[in-house]
């Protein structure tokens, strides 16, 4: 069967590997030059070791990436769903855009599926729409199904293949077609939702699931913290009982889809109140963790603080929405103007005065992002932050550390450190 992949990205890449080692003829259409030209040179933008062997034995398969879409038995769109910050509701240009372009080519027989997160309603709603300008009709002439993607980062290549899926059709026939390409592709399930809407709502229901639960922790360890005891041990004894499973208290949550999924999910309800709530705890972490170091330091003013980690999270690249960029945000604007410290979204650092941040990640190359070396981050440092928990981090040698600083305060808010070792060293480690 014939695949066009609209948006090969970290989904659409993945998404259409998987199809092509599975026996279709798969092109991926992504109007980004440089992207393509790097997967045509056998360069695929992954850190993950297996997805990239897993792209260029799909590009052996006959996987096919290309800057022009092609007619195809199955679209299926992966492109960015990004939350307007403004408008306080999804961006959907950009599935309304590969939804003209698969009207342009869209042929009868042919199945449309779309893969990207997207509010409740919107297969239906803004999808079906923009696909019958091709004059044919959704559901009659051709299919139309949500099939939401649900790899971790970190993970793909296995979750690809064993994940469970959730498939809802604008009609029986859509779901249908829809499940015959999935089931031989994957050794998962695929679930049968009882339409697309209610496919796009349990996709923001899982990442709004774990955006709750992890503030439950983050809530745990502000709560644990009064009462002088480690809310790791806690949450681990409380977790061997058979009906919890309490997550990991960290610096916030971070990526492009835990802190922004709950607002598609309450897009066109009011009835969001938890949901709410446990945004503002996650969110709320860069600023605990500013005032965690203020008391132990007296004052933030002229204190030189090492954050290590901007990448939202361990042994990625990604830094959307980094909670160790939001954090160095905080901090250098602490003194100036409190006010800015409620910044929300991801970017790069940008001092405006307040404490002196000195940034190290070894996972990211981002030109914007003022890096430095380790031993650069950490000289003359007041106090050390963790924010992500890459494997790297384990290694950091504590006494070397301890001889760079100026003052041995450790802040691990990702419990990645030995606390032993650091302690040893000469270290105050305070752990979340
Ligand atoms: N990255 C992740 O871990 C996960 C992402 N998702 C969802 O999958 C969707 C895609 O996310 P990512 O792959 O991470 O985004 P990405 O930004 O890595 O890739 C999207 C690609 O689409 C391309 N594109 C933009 N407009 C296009 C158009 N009109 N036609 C064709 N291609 C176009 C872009 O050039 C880009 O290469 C989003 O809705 C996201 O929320 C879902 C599960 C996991
Ligand atoms: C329900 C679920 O597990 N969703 C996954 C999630 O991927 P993502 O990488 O964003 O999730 P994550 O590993 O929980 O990380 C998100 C953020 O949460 C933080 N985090 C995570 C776990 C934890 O115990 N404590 C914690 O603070 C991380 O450090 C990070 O900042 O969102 C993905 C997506 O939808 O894009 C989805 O495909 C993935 O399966």
């Amino acid at each position: 069967m014939k695949f066009c992949v609209h948006g090969i990205g970290y989904i659409g890449l993945a998404t259409g590997a998987l199809f092509a080692n599975n026996g279709h003829d798969v092109v991926g259409y992504d109007p980004d030059e440089e992207l393509v030209a790097d997967l045509r040179a056998g360069e695929p933008r992954t850190t993950e070791d297996d997805l990239r062997e897993y792209v260029l034995e799909a590009m052996e398969n006959g996987f096919e990436p290309r800057t022009e879409p092609v007619e195809a038995d199955c679209h299926l769109v992966c492109v960015p769903t990004p939350y307007d910050e403004d408008r306080e509701r999804a961006d959907l240009t950009y599935v309304e855009a590969a939804g003209r372009t698969v009207a342009d080519l869209l042929r009868p027989g042919d199945t449309v599926i779309l893969e990207s997160t997207v509010p409740p309603g919107t297969t239906e709603e803004v999808l079906a729409p923009v696909l019958a300008e091709s004059g044919l009709a959704p559901g009659e002439d051709f299919s139309l199904a949500h099939c939401p993607e649900t790899v971790l980062p970190g993970n793909i290549t296995h979750e690809l293949v064993h994940n469970d899926r959730i498939v809802g059709g604008i009609d029986a026939e859509s779901a249908d077609r829809a499940i015959a390409l999935y089931e031989p592709a994957t050794e998962g399930t695929i679930h049968r939702a009882p339409d697309a809407t209610t496919a796009e709502f349990v996709k923001l229901s899982q990442n709004a699931y774990r955006d709750v639960n992890i503030a439950f922790a983050n809530e745990l360890a502000r709560v644990a913290a009064d009462y002088g005891i480690d809310s790791r041990d806690a949450i681990s004894l409380a977790n061997n009982h058979p009906r919890v499973d309490i997550l990991n208290p960290g610096p916030g949550v971070g990526g492009h889809c835990l802190p922004i999924d709950p607002w598609f999910l309450g897009q066109s309800s009011d009835s969001l109140d938890l949901v709410k709530s446990a945004r503002r705890v996650n969110d709320g972490m860069s600023e605990y963790i500013v005032e965690l170091l203020e008391s132990e330091l007296g004052t933030l003013d002229d204190a030189r603080v090492a954050v290590l980690g901007v990448a939202y999270k361990g042994n990625v690249d990604d830094t959307r929405r980094s909670p160790g960029l939001r954090l160095a945000r905080s901090l250098s604007s602490r003194t100036s103007d409190r006010r800015a410290s409620a910044l929300t979204d991801g970017g790069s650092y940008v001092e405006t005065g307040g404490a002196e941040v000195r940034l190290h990640d070894p996972y990211v190359d981002d030109e914007e992002i003022d890096l430095r070396p380790l031993d650069d981050a950490l000289g003359g440092a007041d106090a050390v932050v963790i924010t992500s928990d890459h494997d790297d981090f384990e290694d950091i040698d504590a006494e070397r550390a301890a001889s760079l600083v100026d003052n041995r305060l450790v802040v691990d808010a990702t419990a990645t450190l030995d606390a032993e070792e650091w302690r040893a060293a000469g270290f105050d480690y305070l752990a979340l």
